[in-house]
């Protein structure tokens, strides 16, 4: 019986002399290319180098060594064919049962600061993955290993039954053409970028498993939270959990939408969101009373809500946030009594994230369509409020311009039909998904009760007729932002002069599915 072989050149040496000793003491020989050899004979594990197989020097700074008919014969012969054998025995070629290879780091290279491209070049491994590929393509035969984690699970199998299972090696390749899948698509992603292409024909993502989440939507519904593969610092993937019960799916998707929308604002700023929704937004000169106009905005819906805050939670805002009942809280830092304080509710999910990364944010949201995925550009387009169009015979006054500004920015991250109603430093009533534009109108300015009397409107996009402006004219609504658009501006805007509404057009649509 010819001596099993295996075949060790990994980038990582993490636990790498522990799998070789214990695939030794299993009178498995090795073989190993420069640095893994090294690294291994000082070990005192002796090892075959790979020239000795190839009968070829490594060369071209390592871009040629394993990539050799002695070695792909060695991983793709397949024990049970004759033809396969007879050419093994001709060429002098011995099998290879064991793969142990990990890659060149691509990854941490271009995450590098200023990295250049003959180096991030370099890096893109390629006799690594060939050997994998050959490897897991003949699992029939051959035990592949990318992933240091593995090393424990074939030792156990090789002293408990003298080899692997074949499911074992199944799952191995399974795992390698994903490893390689996703390494591969790293490299497209970063040629893609790098030569400006928006639109390629063929799209290659990958993503990594951050968490297996108890459940979906609902409870009878499996799901798992992946991230990019390259972070997004700011981002729900990369906020720090500091304290409470693990993230849901819906928590997720809930806390995603309120730092969107914490994006929008460089001052003191509280978002609070429900059902991916903003149930309340406050702006101010201290974050403490911007927590005082979001709670004030609805004290109803809050009730369970996501909040996001951009500055550090102090003792005072804490207090007031502890009165409520609420599912997470996110916030660049937290002062350590205010941590100690939230943190006395068990459940309550606190997070930190990196704010100095706000506008660093990837530029692509995709959405999952059955069969398909659709990508476009995030809804990030700079608008200048001195720019809109007063299309009505009344301008809007200074105080009016600032609270139609922070209207506008509330508006684009509700659901449509969107409408906001607000002042200048806090959301009064929210009109989200309704299937026509006068609904979510009605919605906002029951919702704002008494307060209408200082609300200003925003609607996400045009008003297909008079009747919104004519319900909000009926309620003392002075001032109104909306895209514009439609063919039957004229009416709105005239219903607009007949009750002395300042209106102006933006020209630009948020709509938001
Ligand atoms: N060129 C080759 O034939 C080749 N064969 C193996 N490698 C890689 O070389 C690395 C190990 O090198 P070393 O043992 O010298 O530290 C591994 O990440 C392995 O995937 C190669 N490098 C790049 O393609």
């Amino acid at each position: 019986m010819t001596t099993k072989r295996a075949l060790i050149s990994v980038s990582d040496k993490t636990g790498i002399i522990e799998f070789a000793k214990g695939l030794v003491e299993q009178e498995v020989e090795i073989i190993s290319t420069g640095g893994t050899k090294a690294v291994l004979e000082q070990a005192g594990i002796s090892t075959i180098s790979i020239e000795e197989i190839t009968d070829f020097p490594e060369m071209m700074d390592g871009r040629v060594k394993t990539l050799h008919p002695k070695i792909h014969g060695g991983l793709l012969g397949c024990r049970n064919a004759s033809e396969h054998l007879e050419a093994m025995a001709l060429h002098k070629i011995h099998p290879i049962d064991f793969v142990c290879v990990n890659l060149y780091p691509f990854k941490q290279t271009i995450l590098k600061d200023n990295v250049s491209q003959t180096e991030a070049i370099e890096n893109i491994d390629i006799g690594g993955p060939s050997m994998l590929r050959s490897g897991a393509k003949n699992h029939e035969f051959v035990t592949v290993v990318v992933d240091p984690a593995d090393y424990p699970l074939i030792l156990t199998e090789l002293s408990e039954q003298g080899e692997t299972t074949l499911l074992t090696r199944q799952k191995l390749a399974a795992k390698v053409f994903r490893h390689t899948a996703a390494y591969d698509a790293l490299i497209a992603g970063y040629l893609t970028d790098l030569v400006g292409e928006t639109q390629p024909e063929t799209l290659t993502l990958t993503y990594d498993l951050k968490q297996t989440l108890r459940y979906g939507e609902n409870s009878h519904q499996q799901a798992m939270f992946y991230q990019d593969v390259l972070p997004v610092s700011f981002s729900i993937a990369q906020a720090k959990q500091l304290h409470g019960k693990e993230l849901s799916y819906n928590n997720i998707k809930d806390a995603d939408a309120a730092i969107r929308i914490s994006r929008e604002f460089n001052q003191p700023a509280v978002v609070a969101v429900k059902h991916m929704n903003p149930c309340g937004i406050g702006i101010a000169s201290t974050i403490y009373e911007a927590y005082q106009y979001t709670y004030a905005a609805d004290p109803v819906s809050i009730f369970g809500g996501v909040i996001v805050l951009n500055r550090e939670v102090d003792r005072q805002t804490a207090e007031k946030m502890h009165k409520v009942f609420l599912e997470i809280i996110i916030a660049p830092s937290f002062s350590k009594e205010a941590f100690e304080l939230l943190a006395t509710k068990k459940n309550l999910r606190i997070l930190t994230l990196d704010f100095t990364k706000k506008n660093q944010a990837v530029l692509d949201e995709k959405t999952a369509v059955l069969g398909g995925l659709l990508i476009q550009n995030q809804d990030l387009i700079e608008e200048i409020a001195e720019n809109w169009q007063v299309v009505t015979k009344r301008k809007p006054t200074a105080d009016e311009l600032a609270a139609l500004d922070f209207a506008w920015k509330a508006v684009k991250h509700v659901k449509s039909n969107a409408i906001v109603l607000s002042n200048n430093h806090q959301t009064l009533g929210i009109g989200a998904g309704q299937m026509n534009r006068v609904g979510s109108v009605q919605i906002a300015i029951e919702q704002a009760g008494e307060k209408v009397d200082e609300a200003v409107l925003a609607s996400d996009a045009f008003f297909p007729m008079s009747d919104s402006v004519e319900y909000a004219a009926k309620y003392g609504i002075k001032a109104i932002v909306q895209p514009g658009g439609s063919i039957k501006d004229q009416e709105s805007i005239d219903m607009a002069d007949k009750y002395g509404i300042a209106m102006v057009f933006t020209d630009v649509r948020h709509f938001r599915h």
